[in-house]
């Protein structure tokens, strides 16, 4: 039954609410069925829980940014919590806790060089294993999928422990795959299912292997913690877990840091870090081996902008407004987390003249707002011109929120962007990407998850003649 002035929308079964009318393994469809159906604020029943979802720069924005402490809960009691066990941030319900902690991170990051200089040598690091990967491929194709998931771990495997891995190295292998896990179990069939028959949570059914993943992350994460207790110099810190141990001696034992939230803090930045940016590297090379006159005027403006220069620096993306332009729509066009996390509302509220509970779970689908028509020149197609002004000025406009908004706004944008930028200029100087010619047609669809990646592709890597 909904409330008085709730949402509309299907009607819903006893029990079942509206799982028919969804399909769990990837909702997006009917989401924007429903959406056409019952307007850009709609509710469905996932099973007997009220769901709002929102659709549409006008609602997203009134909800997550005008109204933002309103909407900034997480709910608590779905699969991801019994994975997550309330600790990080992530699935941290609003409070004193995650405020806490989301405020550090903001600040440890920015003096760990999140938009300095420092970060970027840790990213230009990592570039030259990327280097060594792809001129190996050289006569033949490769699949970069492993490549990118390495390198986007490293990078923040080395803010939080001052430490890369060799991308042949099982410990990597072991956790890039428990990070790929996850998200495939998160916001599925089995999460919908584990979440609606109590009965079935501790048989052994596919989804123990959601939990089972998380253990393994957690000890890898566990253990770093203990070897950076031993060695680390109170005060001299190296990385994000020195800085965190000497924020909890000087709050004590007390106060919201803790060992356990440090060990599910780090987990959470890993696991958020490493899934968003290689899917969107891994959508940004499909789609420019797919318009190759997209790569190549890239390519004129990088090597205009860096003659002379030895490698590309985060400052000179303020002289390539095609190359912003280019990396801000394979974002709009690869939504990697199109449903971003779940909210919560906090307190009794409204939303485009509707009444909204305090408890009621919130769905904001990002990409309604990311294709939304009206907003964008060019809506379905990929292509740069959509971050472009008459003058071929890079303009930012307001429906660019693949990072959401508001209080629960990604707290890793900066690091993101930072990445995207670096990667893609320094390879597309380089390199000229290519689809392979026996690989038949680009093939687009997404395979959904929690994340959203590209189908597996292979592609084949040219030295550039003007390098
Ligand atoms: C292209 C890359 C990325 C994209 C598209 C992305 C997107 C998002 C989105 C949509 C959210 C949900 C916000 C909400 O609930 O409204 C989020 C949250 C979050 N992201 Fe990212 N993210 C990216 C990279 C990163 C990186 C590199 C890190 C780690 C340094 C990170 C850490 C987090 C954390 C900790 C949260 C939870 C914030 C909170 O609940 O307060 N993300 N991200």
């Amino acid at each position: 039954q909904r409330v008085n002035n709730f949402p509309p929308g299907p009607p819903a079964l006893p029990i079942l609410g509206n799982l028919l009318h969804l399909s769990l393994s990837n909702p997006l469809k009917d989401f924007e069925r429903l959406k056409n159906q019952y307007g850009d604020v709609y509710s469905i029943f996932i099973g007997h829980r009220p769901a709002v979802i929102l659709n549409g720069l006008k609602a997203i924005k009134e909800a997550i940014i005008t109204k933002g402490s309103d909407y900034a809960g997480r709910p608590q009691d779905l699969f991801v919590n019994a994975i997550f066990q309330g600790k990080g941030v992530l699935f941290a319900d609003y409070g004193t806790t995650w405020k806490e902690h989301r405020r550090f991170a903001l600040i440890t990051l920015r003096n760990f060089g999140m938009g300095k200089k420092s970060m970027e040598d840790r990213i230009h690091g990592e570039i030259q294993y990327i280097h060594k990967i792809l001129e190996n491929s050289i006569g033949t194709t490769i699949n970069p999928q492993v490549l990118f998931y390495n390198a986007a771990s490293n990078i923040i495997s080395q803010v939080l422990f001052n430490t890369r891995y060799d991308y042949d190295n099982d410990i990597i292998r072991v956790i890039i795959r428990c990070i790929t896990e996850i998200p495939k179990y998160a916001y599925g069939a089995w999460a919908t299912l584990y979440d609606h028959l109590p009965m079935i949570q501790n048989l052994p059914l596919p989804f123990r292997e959601a939990f089972k993943s998380h253990k393994t992350l957690q000890t890898f994460i566990s253990n770093n913690v203990t070897e950076h207790m031993r060695n680390r110099i109170p005060g001299e810190p190296k990385d994000f877990l020195d800085c965190y141990l000497d924020e909890l001696e000087q709050r004590g034992a007390d106060s919201s840091f803790s060992h356990e939230q440090l060990v599910g803090f780090a987990l959470d930045l890993f696991g958020a870090g490493t899934d968003t940016t290689s899917n969107t590297l891994l959508t940004g090379f499909l789609y420019l081996m797919s318009y190759p006159d997209i790569q190549e005027r890239c390519q004129e403006e990088i090597d205009r902008v860096l003659d002379g220069k030895s490698s590309a620096s985060f400052e000179d993306r303020h002289n390539m407004p095609y190359v912003q332009a280019m990396i801000h729509e394979v974002q709009r066009i690869a939504s990697v987390l199109p449903l971003s996390f779940f909210h919560n509302t906090r307190k009794d509220t409204e939303l485009m003249g509707y009444s909204i509970p305090k408890g009621t779970m919130i769905i904001e689908n990002l990409t309604s707002v990311l294709n939304e028509e009206g907003e964008w020149k060019f809506p379905h197609d990929f292509n740069p011109e959509n971050f472009l002004n008459e003058q071929g000025e890079f303009v930012k406009p307001e429906a660019f929120m693949p990072f959401s908004a508001g209080p629960r706004m990604c707290l890793g944008e900066g690091l993101a962007r930072m990445e995207l930028f670096l990667i893609m200029v320094t390879l597309l100087r380089k390199y000229k990407f290519i689809w392979p010619e026996d690989a038949g047609k680009p093939d687009f669809t997404q395979v959904y998850g929690l994340t959203v990646s590209p189908q597996p592709y292979r592609m084949r890597v040219q030295v550039r003649m003007t390098q």
